[in-house]
């Protein structure tokens, strides 16, 4: 990652870890060995503190896109199923929610204004709004999202939604880049994917102008609406945040990342590249910068850095410890390479989306689980939602 693609405060938190690991995390923790189980093992229901608490089971996740937001659906997919949570399904068997419409609670699958339900979890794709996702969550729900950095999100999304209308006819992002509004047309209904798509998918216009007032009120608006953002590139960091927010233990934020791209079809970027990202996603740019500052304030006044350095450490050896003993190899494998189809991830755009092989003999419970882990988002999704009308969204985008 390119350091000026980099807000401030992030950087300097054990900066040698992060460097030297981004995917996968375990192959190099596994070389630790033996694994402890430390503070991070907290028992559900008692707090850090110590104080007793109560595992929270009505969450709203805002699934922004290109956030590593699949790895987090995988988690609570498996909460979900693992405590028989209900799910707000999208109506008509699809994978979103009515995106890129506003949400409306009757995108939800059983509810009707005539007879009004509450579901556990929401955390499908959508485009957020607040009082029509109040209708489908108890009062006390507690809503999140994840954030990442604008500039590695918009080189993921140009591969990923390559055949959109501001992508399909440029070669390359550069060339989009040298002249955006040749290529961009805000009025097209896929429009969201080029610019601001943060902005677009928390519910704002990702045209609007870039005043200091109207930022102000877009991220008093978020901070009102969310109890937690989480950054993407301190995904162990946000999982150490999240179980403490939700009273979870460690094993439930445990996860593999999911929808992750083969590095050649990932794009380098010069420092030309990267300011004029930062400036076409100017909106996205600010959100990005204010959440992760307070993230990190976040840390600082909950937990300090000395236990969150713990607890990411006991975070990642339990994942070295679940690598070893579920995946086949060191770790993920190209599409063309996965054995089971059903753990095959949907391939989309130029995206060449990677996945995993299990172990093969492992006992029906580990089976199980080590399944659960590496299932995508769509095949996951499909188990868990109940029988229903004739399919009207099939995509992921
Ligand atoms: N654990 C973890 N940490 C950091 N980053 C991660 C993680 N898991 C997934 N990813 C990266 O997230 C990108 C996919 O994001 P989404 O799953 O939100 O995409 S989608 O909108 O649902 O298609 C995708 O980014 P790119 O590879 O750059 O495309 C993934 O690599």
């Amino acid at each position: 990652m390119s350091n000026s693609a980099q807000p401030p405060q992030a950087e300097d938190f054990y900066k040698t870890d992060l460097e030297g690991r981004f995917f996968p995390s375990w192959t190099e923790v596994s070389k630790v060995g033996e694994v402890t189980l430390g503070e991070g093992q907290q028992a559900r229901g008692v707090s850090a503190q110590g104080e007793t608490c109560e595992p929270k089971t009505d969450i709203v996740f805002l699934k922004v896109h290109k956030s590593a937001s699949s790895t987090v659906m995988n988690i609570l997919f498996r909460f979900g199923e693992m405590h028989n949570l209900t799910f707000a399904f999208p109506m008509g068997g699809g994978n979103q929610l009515f995106y890129p419409h506003h949400f409306l609670a009757k995108f939800v699958q059983g509810f009707s204004p005539k007879s009004p339900r509450q579901f556990n979890i929401l955390c499908h794709h959508m485009r957020f709004l607040r009082p029509e996702v109040q209708k489908v969550v108890s009062s006390s729900a507690v809503y999140f999202s994840i954030l990442r950095n604008p500039v590695q999100l918009m080189e993921s999304s140009f591969m990923y939604y390559k055949g959109t209308s501001a992508f399909s006819h440029v070669h390359s992002l550069e060339e989009f880049l040298s002249q955006p509004y040749h290529y961009y047309n805000a009025t097209k209904s896929d429009s969201h994917y080029a610019r601001n798509l943060m902005t677009f998918d928390f519910g704002f216009n990702p045209n609007g102008e870039v005043s200091a007032k109207r930022v102000q009120l877009m991220l008093k608006a978020i901070e009102v609406s969310f109890d937690l953002l989480l950054i993407s590139e301190y995904f162990d960091e946000s999982m150490v945040l999240l179980k403490e927010m939700l009273c979870w233990d460690l094993d439930s934020v445990v996860s593999f990342p999911l929808n992750i791209r083969d590095s050649s079809t990932k794009s380098p970027l010069s420092a030309t590249m990267v300011e004029k990202i930062k400036d076409w996603n100017r909106l996205d740019w600010e959100i990005y910068t204010h959440f992760n500052r307070t993230f990190w304030e976040r840390i600082d006044r909950d937990i300090g850095r000395e236990r969150m350095h713990r607890e990411v450490k006991a975070l990642r050896q339990r994942q070295a410890e679940l690598a070893r003993t579920c995946l086949q190899g060191a770790g993920s494998v190209s599409p063309k390479d996965i054995k089971d189809s059903s753990l095959r991830p949907l391939q989309h755009g130029n995206a060449k989306i990677l996945g995993y092989n299990l172990k093969q003999g492992l006992d029906k419970e580990t089976e199980h689980v080590c399944r659960r882990l590496v299932t995508p988002e769509l095949q996951y999704s499909s188990t868990l939602q109940p029988p229903q009308q004739p399919k009207k969204q099939t995509s992921n985008i």
